[in-house]
């Protein structure tokens, strides 16, 4: 049990003298640096900076925040700061960024994931994927299966660092009292099954008819298909969702949907699809666009936006189910409550 450790002394244990694994723990360091001159900004409010003041729009066409800047600029400086990262590519920029010439690894990063929730004063965070550097080619149009390392820094009622390096996920705390992340939970798992969920309830008209028929079979509760009653959870910052799900279960779901530009959902698989699915896979749990895990999808754009459903696998293989024949579940008048998918 390494629970308490610090991030510093983790990460050497774990590098070693392995070059590769060196320059990992250098990014994930760096990164750990940003989260927390971050948390120092975010912790001011509107005292630092009027961080919800809109600025411009990001190559995904989403309006950009004061803090969306900010953040990109604090966490392309803390990269540059180590020789380790060659390249970032953020949400806040057009294109890639080369930082550092012999750079092992390459960083793609959500500076600062929930954006419509900077003013509420309701958790945000950075999420982040570490790459190898590739002699050719652009390395970061590769699946997430290659991936290194992925993680996020949630800036909320405490401030938690969470990441995989390809061998569990782990949760670290900053402890602000010894001035250090220090692991609080080892090896998480996610439950099989569950009967929480978190969606955006608002875009029902615009799901397929097997997200629709899902949700449905959720809502009708015990007396439904499912035979179950379920609760429903749903932050709006990824990261928020899930440091939830990691900690006590569930599932997330951003599908595609049938609004203008949203066929293939909201969120980004470079730098928010890939390192959570890491992080799922690796604390038990699946993650997929509902029909194919995400980390096996070719990734062809930097801004390249995917649906997205991760946590508890049996449920996730659930709604896999449900969105490749609809007709066949558990609310269809065909089945009723001896729905093919009744468990
Ligand atoms: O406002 P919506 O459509 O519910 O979308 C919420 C989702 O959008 C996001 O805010 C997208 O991330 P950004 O804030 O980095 O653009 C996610 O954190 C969140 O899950
Ligand atoms: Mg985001
Ligand atoms: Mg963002």
């Amino acid at each position: 049990m390494t629970i308490g450790i610090g991030l510093e002394a983790y990460l050497d244990a774990w590098a070693g003298t392995d070059s590769g694994r060196t320059a990992v723990a250098s990014a994930l360091l760096a990164l750990a640096e940003a989260g927390l001159e971050l948390a120092e900004i975010v912790g001011g409010g509107d005292l630092v900076t009027n961080q919800a003041a809109i600025v411009g729009d990001n190559a995904g066409g989403d309006a950009q925040k004061a803090l969306d800047v900010r953040s990109h600029e604090v966490v392309v400086a803390a990269l540059k700061r180590t020789s380790a990262v060659a390249m970032v590519a953020s949400e806040e920029a057009d294109d890639t960024e080369t930082l550092n010439e012999g750079g092992l690894v390459v960083v793609a990063t959500d500076p600062l994931d929930g954006s419509s929730n900077i003013d509420t004063n309701i958790s945000i965070g950075t999420i982040f994927s570490i790459l190898p550097m590739t002699e050719t080619g652009n390395p970061f149009l590769v699946p997430g299966r290659n991936q290194l390392a992925g993680g996020y820094v949630v800036y909320g009622p405490h401030l938690d660092l969470a990441f995989t390096l390809g061998e569990g996920t782990h949760v670290f705390t900053y402890d602000r009292g010894a001035g250090a992340f220090r692991m609080v939970a080892e090896n998480v798992t996610i439950a099989p099954t569950t009967r929480e969920y978190a969606i955006n309830a608002s875009n029902y008209r615009h799901w397929s008819e097997g997200i629709r028929a899902w949700v449905d079979d959720c809502l009708a509760g015990a007396d439904g298909p499912l035979g179950t009653d379920y609760n429903m959870r749903w932050v709006g910052s990824l990261v928020a969702d899930t440091s939830r799900i990691l900690s006590r279960g569930g599932v997330f779901l951003y599908p595609g949907d049938s609004r203008k530009g949203y066929a293939k959902g909201r969120l980004r698989i470079l730098y928010e699809a890939n390192p959570i699915a890491m992080m799922i896979e690796q604390a038990g749990g699946t993650a997929s666009n509902g029909r194919q895990p995400i980390l096996d999808i070719e990734v062809t754009e930097l801004h390249q936006r995917t649906g997205l459903v991760f946590g508890a696998a049996e449920e996730v293989a659930r709604i896999e189910r449900y969105e490749a024949n609809p007709a066949g579940s558990g609310s269809s008048p065909l089945f009723g409550n001896r729905g093919l998918f009744r468990t």
